[in-house]
């Protein structure tokens, strides 16, 4: 279910004549993903997708999105091209959503991956790195430290009444150390840039053992590098329940310093920068699950994985 916003075949079609793309002749809602719409589209240019931006996000925040995967996709990295219309912007606007088109990637998310993907994915996130490292636009992390303060004091109120050993509310008390932790967290010496920031299985699509498309770049921001790797790492090399798998994090690790060998700083920042990411994570999955509106036939994911790392990357 990822249709919040209807779009009937008229208005597509009236939307896409905005483009060169030859007419729009067929359009189907695709069903994954949790935060936007999408619609896969058959034109006269080829197979294309369409995404509506739900939440209203701020236009500046996904030009830079949209820039950074065009930046990518012109560099011969696997992203999507993005599409312009007739006036050459990027960004469109259909029934009351920012929208826009880009290319369909071929290839699809691996749920059970191998060490050898596991590098594979390494040296792809390396490879991003280095390919976006001239793209000139900045954007702030929208998930940073001043995002996980609000965060947390969010958590923290919507558990008050509940008793201290309620899980929800065992798990926001238990944060609050963490987050002072990771607000002491020094990141400015680190190598730094565009960056993905939710490098997860689902956003690289495979295809015949090799990346065929990285998508979903809209948590993109500007920021050290060895924090996308960290966050990387959180997404790939951890089972269901968050405890690591040593093979698949030596491998991911393996395969993006064949590409871009960490700095020492980088590799002796990487625990830190771990757990600083596994709480990010935890927060927000916390977060949406007790602020969840039961209309939203989304289920929100389980924060507890997540909090678990925290300890994993904690311990060493
Ligand atoms: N360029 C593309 N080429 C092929 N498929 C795509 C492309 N972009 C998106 N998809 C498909 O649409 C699905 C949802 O896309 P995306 O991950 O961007 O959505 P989302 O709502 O932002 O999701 P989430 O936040 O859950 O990751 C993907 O899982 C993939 O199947
Ligand atoms: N990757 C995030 C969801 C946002 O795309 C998560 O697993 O919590």
């Amino acid at each position: 279910m990822a249709v919040f916003t209807p779009v009937s075949p008229d208005e597509a079609r009236a939307f896409i004549d905005g483009y060169d793309l030859g007419g729009l002749t067929a359009i189907a809602p695709i069903a994954e993903g949790v935060q936007n719409t999408n619609f896969r589209l058959e034109t006269g240019a080829g197979r294309k997708v369409l995404t509506l931006f739900e939440g209203a996000p701020d236009d500046d925040d996904l030009r830079f999105c949209l820039g950074l995967t065009d930046h990518l996709a012109g560099r011969d990295y696997p992203a999507a091209r993005v599409e312009r219309d007739s006036q050459g912007r990027r960004l469109g606007r259909l029934n009351g959503r920012s929208a826009a088109v880009v290319d369909w990637v071929e290839g699809h998310g691996l749920l059970h991956p191998t060490p050898a993907d596991h590098r594979t994915a390494g040296a792809a996130l390396a490879r991003l790195h280095l390919a976006a490292a001239d793209y000139t636009a900045t954007r702030p992390d929208p998930m940073g430290p001043d995002a996980w303060v609000s965060l947390l004091a969010r958590c923290e109120a919507a558990t008050a009444d509940l008793a201290a050993d309620n899980p929800d509310r065992a798990m926001t008390l238990a944060l609050r150390p963490i987050l002072d932790r990771a607000l002491a967290l020094r990141t400015g010496g680190l190598p730094s840039g565009p960056i993905h920031a939710d490098y997860f299985p689902d956003n690289v699509l495979f295809s015949g053992g090799a990346v065929s498309g990285v998508i979903d770049f809209y948590f993109g921001c500007t920021g050290p590098l060895a924090w996308d790797l960290a966050t990387a790492l959180n997404a790939w090399t951890f089972d269901a329940v968050g405890a690591r798998d040593d093979i698949a994090h030596a491998a991911f690790l393996d395969g993006y310093n064949t590409v871009r060998p960490l700095m020492p700083a980088e590799t002796a920042a990487l625990p830190a920068l771990g757990a600083a990411s596994a709480l990010r994570f935890t927060l927000t999955r916390l977060h949406d699950r007790l602020h969840h509106d039961p209309a939203w036939l989304v289920t929100p994911k389980d924060p507890q994985p997540f909090f678990r790392r925290i300890g994993v990357w904690e311990r060493g």
